[in-house]
């Protein structure tokens, strides 16, 4: 299991590389750990096993490759077998967001990220995704809410963003009346 680099570590502060297709087999394992380890540290026994902390995202910069690749996976509680989004998502653009706003409820945790920064991480509520897969296919995406979140922070870390640099210093629990919260 590749070992995750923590805040402090530059790589995390730089703008990520576009990935060039078709893969070299280095960028097809990397995707291929960059899912293996969301996969293991969402599984209990294996998360515990290999003293991983559970994630639905790590983006490459995190593994210290400074590439435009970050894994999504967030399940779907009702049903393990059909996650409500499964992908690498490769030189990702959003394409179009939303004005409304939503947030975690908890606020947001990063694997790159020890410490507990609260404060609520006001992101776009929907958005419009483009991005190739590890196949070299294209695609556009429309997410909303948990997804969204999850993909606006792994797309920030590939353009050196963390997730407390959204927090406001002066109230970081701020809401605007239309804005949503994600429990
Ligand atoms: C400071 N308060 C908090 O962290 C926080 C506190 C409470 C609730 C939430 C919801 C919080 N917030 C938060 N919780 C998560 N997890 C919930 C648990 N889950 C998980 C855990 C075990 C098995 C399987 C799974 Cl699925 C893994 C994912 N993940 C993220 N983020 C922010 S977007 C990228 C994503 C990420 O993967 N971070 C490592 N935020
Ligand atoms: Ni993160």
């Amino acid at each position: 299991m590749k070992d995750i680099v923590r805040d402090g570590n530059k790589v995390l502060r730089q703008q990520a590389k576009k990935v060039e297709f078709p893969l070299s087999d280095e960028n097809k394992k990397l995707a291929k750990d960059l899912m293996e380890y969301l996969t293991v540290s969402q599984d209990p026994k294996l998360c515990k096993k290999y003293n991983l902390r559970a994630g639905v995202g790590l983006a490459a910069p995190q593994v210290g490759q400074s590439k435009m690749m970050a894994s999504v996976l967030v399940p779907n509680d009702e049903d393990e077998s059909n996650p409500i989004f499964k992908d690498v998502i490769i030189n990702p653009v959003i394409l179009s967001n939303s004005v409304q706003r939503a947030a975690l409820t908890e606020g947001e945790g990063c694997l790159s990220v020890d410490k507990d920064i609260p404060g609520f991480v006001h992101r776009s509520a929907r958005i419009t995704l483009k991005y190739t897969d590890v196949n070299g296919k294209e695609h556009t995406v429309r997410l909303k809410n948990y997804p969204a979140i999850v993909c606006q922070h792994e797309i920030d870390h590939l353009h050196g963003t963390l997730f407390y640099d959204h927090i406001n210093p002066d109230d970081p629990f701020d809401k605007k009346d239309d804005d949503i919260f994600i429990d």
